[in-house]
């Protein structure tokens, strides 16, 4: 195949963290879940180079990696009976980090091979990758950062529409997303990477098209990081396991479970009942989603402080993503007082926690081609490093208006087009 070299100018992506609010664990096995997407993002700049080598630079898990492109291998998508295999894919040249850098060198090897595979032009790049999300605290770092690497690949060869990201780009990129998540998990159903590619409200069902739920609320929720580690992949083996044991009592819960997810989706799109009906019965299936999650296992006396402060303020809290730690949501009601809401945060934290008020439902995957001519990945790290490591005094914790601040080397007009609403 002849190589084709083109000229091309720096190009950001972005794209969400996602929220599960009702269905996990239960998802992976054909029922119905729904998410929503966070405005919490993952941005990745792309510069060009001239000497055709692929770096990566990740500086919130500390890797930075540079390929002589013609050592990574390009994949049929035969060659691999699973990604999971692409460990011995990975050119001698390179030493695998430990932790989070780890799965994220592994899945980059596995799309390039993949993604160039299907095109014909070679092109040196940096790809330079800044998250606002917390990694590996279920609020889906992965799926953001699989959904900007895809969309990086498929616009480096030419894959994508010249302007904006029309509806087959996104199929395209929710495809490849998930082969990345693969990689990092094994068997995820799917519902974060398309969460992070399409954004919004999203009811979703293993092998079937997402549904956008266009709720007729918004959603305020409050998310509290527990800050205990957790493994997705031990706690969906555990649910496993579980249900191996006793498949006829897991899979009533799992049945339930469903229930709880096809209720919450009327009350979303519900017109008749009155604001406070809603959120009423919105409150009691998130009792009821934890408390099944509970039975399967999967909650953590960290999660159960969060229930038992909110509910003493008599607000309703589950598990969110895989459980075992990581991140609890609490659903706060649309005429609550965002001083009232600070108060419940401020409990929360004085036990070791950390809150991110928040609207579910913003816009997914974005690129804005073109931005800068002069980008450099150095100017960006050191303007969003700065940024994010000292936070000015009496900062309120928005963690987002300091990093969009911090990317002050792009144009207005692209910070707009990567955070839509
Ligand atoms: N800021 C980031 N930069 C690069 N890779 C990231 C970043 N955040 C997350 N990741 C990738 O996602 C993995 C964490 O994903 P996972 O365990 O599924 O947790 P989560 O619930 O946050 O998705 C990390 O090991 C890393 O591969
Ligand atoms: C438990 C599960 O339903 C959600 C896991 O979410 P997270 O990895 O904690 O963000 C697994 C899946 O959907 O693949
Ligand atoms: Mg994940």
């Amino acid at each position: 195949m002849v190589a084709v070299h083109r000229d091309w100018s720096p190009f950001v992506v972005s794209a969400p963290g996602k929220v599960i609010l009702f269905g996990e664990h239960a998802v992976v096995y054909g029922k119905a879940a729904i998410a929503g997407s966070l405005d919490m993002r993952a941005y990745a700049l792309v510069t060009p180079r001239t000497d055709n080598k692929a770096r990566m630079v990740l500086p919130d898990i500390g890797v930075d990696v540079l390929f002589d492109s013609h050592t990574l291998p390009l994949l049929s998508g035969t060659e691999l009976s699973h990604p999971s295999e692409v460990e011995a894919l990975v050119p001698s040249s390179i030493s695998i980090p430990e932790g989070p850098g780890r799965t994220a060198v592994l899945t980059f090897v596995y799309l390039y091979g993949c993604i160039f595979a299907e095109s014909d032009r070679t092109t040196g790049f940096t790809l330079c990758v800044r998250s606002l999300l917390p990694v590996g605290a279920g609020l889906g770092s992965s799926a953001a950062f699989n959904v900007a690497l895809s969309a990086t690949l498929l616009q480096l060869t030419g894959q994508l529409q010249e302007e904006g990201v029309s509806a087959s780009d996104s199929k395209l990129i929710n495809q490849w997303a998930f082969h990345g998540e693969q990689v990092a998990h094994g068997t995820p159903s799917g519902i974060d990477n398309s969460v992070a590619t399409y954004g919004g409200f999203l009811k979703y069902i293993k092998g079937e098209p997402s549904v956008n739920l266009e709720s007729t609320h918004a959603l305020r929720v409050l998310i509290t990081n527990t800050n205990v580690p957790k493994s997705t992949k031990a706690l969906v083996a555990g649910v496993r396991a579980l249900r191996d044991r006793y498949p006829s009592v897991v899979d009533g819960i799992l049945d339930s479970i469903d229930s709880v997810s096809t209720t919450a989706a009327t009350l979303f799109q519900s017109t008749s009942e009155a604001e406070e009906t809603l959120e009423q019965q919105m409150q009691d299936i998130i009792r009821i989603n934890h408390g099944l999650l509970s039975t399967l296992g999967v909650s953590h006396a960290s999660l159960e402080r969060v229930r038992e402060v909110t509910a003493a303020r008599n607000l309703a809290s589950k598990l969110t993503g895989a459980g075992g730690g990581g991140c609890a949501l609490t659903l706060i009601p649309n005429g609550m007082a965002s001083g009232d809401v600070d108060v419940v945060a401020r409990e929360l934290e004085a036990e070791g926690f950390h809150c991110y008020q928040t609207v579910v439902g913003g816009g997914g995957v974005a690129i804005a081609r073109n931005v800068d001519g002069k980008a450099t990945v150095e100017q960006w790290l050191a303007d969003t490093m700065e940024q994010h490591n000292s936070p000015a005094d009496g900062d309120d914790g928005n963690v987002y208006g300091r990093a969009v601040a911090g990317f002050a080397t792009l144009p207005a007009a692209a910070i707009a087009v990567l955070k839509p609403e």
